[in-house]
C-alpha cells in the first residue's frame, strides 16, 4: 500500500498547531492565563522550587536567580514568566531573542529596568552574538560596558545597572551558546501534561468562557490535546462552538467527540500532520530509520516544525524514536495505522537497542 502525499493537504490553520495561531488568539489565551501560582495547574516540581526560590528571594529583597524556562510551544514558559514577575511583586519587561538587534537595544531596556524587575527574553537561543556579550556581565555584575562615538574617539563606558532578574524561554536548550546557559541559576525544563492536568485546565478555561462542560467532556477534549494547554484551550473553544450551534451549548463527551471528528484530530490528539509525519515513516521509509531531513522533505514541513513541534510528542508517546541512525516508527505507530510490526531480528533490530 502506498500513500500519496497530495491526500494530505495541508489544514491551514492546523487545529492542533501549539503555535499560537493569530493575533485573536493570543488576546484569549491572555485572558485564560492564570497569574498566580497557585492556579497554575501541573509541573509540579518546577512549581515547588520557584515557590520556594521566590520566597526566599523576597525574604531577602532580592532579586530572584536569573532563570531559564524551556520545553516545547504552548507548555506555559510565557504564562509561568508572567507568573514569576507576579510573586515577586515586580514589573515584568518583555522582548524577543529576535526583535533585539543592536546591542543598543538591549541596553536601553536594562538601563530602564527598576530594582528586581524581571526582564523576560523568548526566543533567547535567537539573541545575536553582539547582543549575548552585552548581557553577560549585565547577568554577572549588573554592570554593562557600551561604547560612546565612533572611530578612534570611541570609548567603553561601564553603567551600573539595578539587579534584575533575567528570565529566558526556549523550546530548543540545545541551542544556547554555554556561557549564556550557564549564567542561569534556575533551570526549569517543562513537561507535556498529563490529561488529568489538561482536564483541570479545560474545566477552568470553560468557567472562564462559561461554557457548560461535564468531566467527561472535559476529559475527551484534555486526552486529545497533544499534552498541551494551548491546544487544549484552542479545542475547547471549536468545540463550544460546535455545541453552541448543534447542542444548545452543553459538552458532553459525546459532543466533544463529534466536534473534535470533525477537525480530524484522532483519538489519541494526533492530527494530519502528526499521522502523515508517521505514515511517511511506515510508508515511505518502511518504518524507518529514516533521517529527519529525508523526512521534512517527504512532508513538506521545515525540519525546525519537525524537531520542535511534531516530534517531542510523538516521541514521548512512544511513536517515534530517534536513533543515531535517524528516526524509526515504533510498534505502537504500526498498531495505530492497523499494521502489524515486523518481527524483531528483521530491519527493525533497532528497537530492541536501549537508547
Ligand atoms: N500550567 C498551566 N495551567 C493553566 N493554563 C496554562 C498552563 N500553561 C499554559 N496554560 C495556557 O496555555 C496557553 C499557552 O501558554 P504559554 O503562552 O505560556 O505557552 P508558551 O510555552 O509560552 O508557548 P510558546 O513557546 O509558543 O511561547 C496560555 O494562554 C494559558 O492559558
Ligand atoms: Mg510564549
Amino acid at each position: 500500500m502506498s500513500i500519496q502525499t497530495d491526500q494530505f493537504a495541508n489544514p491551514n490553520p492546523r487545529i492542533t498547531t501549539a503555535a499560537p495561531v493569530s493575533k485573536q488568539e493570543e488576546v484569549i489565551e491572555r485572558a485564560l492565563r492564570p497569574k498566580q501560582l497557585d492556579e497554575y495547574v501541573g509541573q509540579e516540581k518546577i512549581r515547588a522550587q520557584l515557590e520556594i526560590f521566590i520566597q526566599a528571594a523576597r525574604m531577602r529583597s532580592e532579586a530572584l536567580d536569573h532563570t531559564l524556562l524551556f520545553g516545547p510551544p504552548g507548555l506555559g514558559k510565557t504564562t509561568l514568566a508572567h507568573i514569576i514577575a507576579r510573586e515577586m511583586g515586580v514589573n515584568l519587561r518583555q522582548t524577543s531573542g529576535p526583535v533585539l538587534e543592536r546591542p543598543g537595544d538591549l541596553a536601553a531596556i536594562l538601563t530602564n529596568l527598576e530594582a528586581n524587575d524581571v526582564l523576560f527574553i523568548d526566543e533567547i537561543h535567537r539573541l545575536s552574538p553582539v547582543v549575548e556579550e552585552i548581557l553577560y556581565p549585565a547577568l554577572e555584575d549588573y554592570q554593562i560596558d557600551i561604547m560612546i562615538g565612533e572611530g578612534p574617539a570611541a570609548r567603553s563606558v561601564k553603567l551600573d545597572l539595578q539587579p534584575f532578574t533575567l528570565v529566558g524561554a526556549t523550546t530548543r536548550a540545545g541551542m544556547l551558546t554555554n556561557p549564556l546557559r550557564d549564567r542561569f541559576g534556575i533551570v526549569a525544563r517543562l513537561e507535556f501534561y498529563t490529561p488529568e492536568e489538561l482536564t483541570k485546565i479545560v474545566t477552568r478555561s470553560a468557567s472562564l468562557l462559561e461554557a457548560p462542560i461535564d468531566q467527561d467532556g472535559a476529559r475527551e477534549i484534555a486526552r486529545r490535546a497533544r499534552g498541551t494547554p494551548r491546544i487544549a484551550n484552542r479545542l475547547l473553544r471549536r468545540v463550544r462552538d460546535y455545541a453552541e450551534v448543534k447542542y444548545n451549548g452543553q459538552i458532553s463527551k459525546a459532543v466533544s467527540d463529534l466536534a473534535l471528528q470533525m477537525l480530524d484530530v484522532d483519538k489519541l490528539g494526533f492530527d494530519l500532520m502528526d499521522r502523515k509525519l508517521l505514515e511517511a515513516v511506515l510508508y515511505k521509509f518502511n518504518g524507518g530509520p529514516v533521517g529527519v531531513d529525508n523526512l521534512a522533505a517527504a512532508i513538506g514541513e521545515e525540519r525546525d516544525t519537525i524537531e520542535d513541534v511534531l516530534e517531542p510528542y510523538l516521541i514521548q508517546q512512544g511513536f517515534l524514536q530517534r536513533t543515531p541512525r535517524g528516526r524509526i516508527a515504533t510498534p505502537s505507530a504500526y498498531q495505530h495505522f492497523g499494521l502489524t510490526p515486523p518481527t524483531s531480528g528483521m530491519t527493525h533490530d533497532l528497537w530492541s537497542t536501549p537508547s
